[in-house]
């Protein structure tokens, strides 16, 4: 089991008083299983996806990553745990404005210990960029960032993938290129994905379909 969530509670303070967000949601997602994550905007997809990648902590109830229950570690523990075996992609992309393509691609691997140059270049030639990789950021498109931003996580090779409405700031033809060249590689490598997404259809091309509503999944 590469993600498991068992009765997962969270609640925000707000001006208004506490703001129940998750009520108990429980989901398992195994190795090479994706999943995609749908619900109306509020539903609490981003919070599900922020609990799932230890980058916040559950009221109650246990998240388990990689067989290690998040629960139980420190900010040290969580750090190290999302280093290696969580893979985030955003529908921002992230990238370092710093850092060319090609040092781009290797950050999180090197920070990790895991930068395998044979695999980098692998994923250089399968996302098209191998004449880009003296690029800045600013100098890319949007879809051009986002598989710099996918072979960047993948370099990683983590065991989960969270993407939060990973194509939502590309046009439908450039999003379904993206979303495809994902697919794969998330294939080749046997990660976990989870994905949030507003779009049914791209919902479909995923193994597993879950809805957030009244803070519970169904
Ligand atoms: N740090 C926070 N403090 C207080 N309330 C928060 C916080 N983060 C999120 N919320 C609230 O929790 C609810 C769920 O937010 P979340 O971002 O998880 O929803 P979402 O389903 O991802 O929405 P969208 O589709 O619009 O991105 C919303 O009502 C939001 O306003």
């Amino acid at each position: 089991m590469v993600l498991l969530l068992d009765t997962v509670k969270k609640t925000y303070p707000t001006s208004e008083g506490p703001l129940a967000v998750l009520n108990g949601v429980s989901l398992t997602l195994g190795q090479g299983e994706t999943m995609a994550l749908t619900g109306e905007s509020g539903s609490g997809k981003s919070t599900l996806l922020h609990l799932a990648g230890g980058l916040d902590g559950a009221d109650s109830g246990k998240v388990v990553v990689d067989s290690q229950d998040i629960s139980a570690l420190d900010e040290a523990g969580r750090a190290k745990l999302r280093r290696r075996s969580v893979g985030l992609i955003f529908q921002q992309f992230n990238l370092i404005p710093s850092l060319d393509v090609a040092h781009n691609l290797g950050f999180h691997a090197r920070l990790a210990g895991r930068f395998d140059p044979t695999w980098q270049a692998e994923l250089v030639e399968r996302l098209g960029l191998s004449t880009l990789l003296k690029r800045y950021p600013e100098q890319l498109s949007g879809g051009q960032q986002q598989r710099v931003a996918i072979g960047r996580t993948l370099a990683v090779r983590p065991k989960l993938v969270l993407a939060d409405e990973p194509t939502g700031n590309l046009d439908e033809a450039t999003g379904d290129a993206v979303m495809e060249l994902m697919l794969s590689l998330v294939a080749a490598t046997g990660a976990a994905l989870l994905m949030v997404t507003h779009s049914p259809r791209l919902a479909a091309l995923l193994d597993r379909q879950v809805h957030l509503r009244a803070g519970l999944v169904a």
